[in-house]
């Protein structure tokens, strides 16, 4: 099977429509973040049938919450998942962000070569972002732990804006420690086809 028909297959298993078009920018997005893994070590994941599962297909199980129109990915790396998510909503808008250099420098590429216009890179520490009450979803995946990733991005959403953290097993403990200043919505289970391992999406709001 081709990396098109792999995508394609996975995403109609998770009942994403994606366009044709829309696919093939994606199988682009993967060879280039293959390219440059080599050598700028920006994932783990050498394998391309690999990445397709468990970055490409797990991004796109995010698809369903994003219903808002102004989202930033905090500590996005090589775009997992701002960009997968920017390629398949050109008219919503994407600040991905990351204090890495190297990875940032990889989005601002694939922002040019591919024409993903509809993406602002931001190389910063997410602390530092000034677009406070911008956005309609915080949005990250392996980034921090949900302690971390609320006291650094409290102020960012909108009042109507949400928190959407990707995580693994459920995860009880870091659910307990919630800051009290956000209420959490709920835990959903994510399904990758293929892949065994468990995932979650941690669905949280800032309080009144
Ligand atoms: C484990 S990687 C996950 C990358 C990507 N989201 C993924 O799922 O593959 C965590 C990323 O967060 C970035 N990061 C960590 N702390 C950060 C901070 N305070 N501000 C911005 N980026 C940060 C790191 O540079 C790294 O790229």
């Amino acid at each position: 099977m081709t990396h098109f028909d792999t995508i394609q297959k996975g995403a109609q298993q998770m009942g994403a429509v994606l366009s044709d078009e829309t696919i093939q920018t994606l199988v682009k997005y993967l060879a280039m973040l293959e390219k440059w893994n080599k050598a700028y070590n920006l994932t783990a994941i050498r394998d391309v049938e690999q990445m397709i599962s468990l970055h490409l297909l797990d991004s796109l199980t995010t698809l369903p919450f994003i219903t808002g129109t102004n989202i930033i990915d905090v500590g996005t790396g090589p775009g997992l998942p701002g960009m997968v998510l920017a390629i398949c909503y050109p008219e919503k808008q994407f600040t991905l962000l990351d204090s890495n250099g190297k990875k940032t420098r990889f989005l601002t590429q694939v922002k040019m070569e591919l024409g993903v216009h509809n993406v602002t890179v931001a190389n910063e520490r997410v602390e530092k972002h000034p677009h406070q009450g911008e956005y309609d979803h915080v949005i990250s995946r392996a980034f921090a732990s949900l302690q971390d990733m609320i006291k650094w991005t409290l102020p960012l959403p909108k009042d109507t804006g949400n928190f959407l953290a990707m995580k693994g097993v459920y995860p009880s403990e870091e659910i307990a420690a919630l800051p009290k200043e956000v209420d959490l919505v709920s835990v959903e289970p994510l399904n990758v086809p293929h892949v065994q391992a468990e995932r979650h999406m941690v669905v949280m709001t800032r309080k009144g």
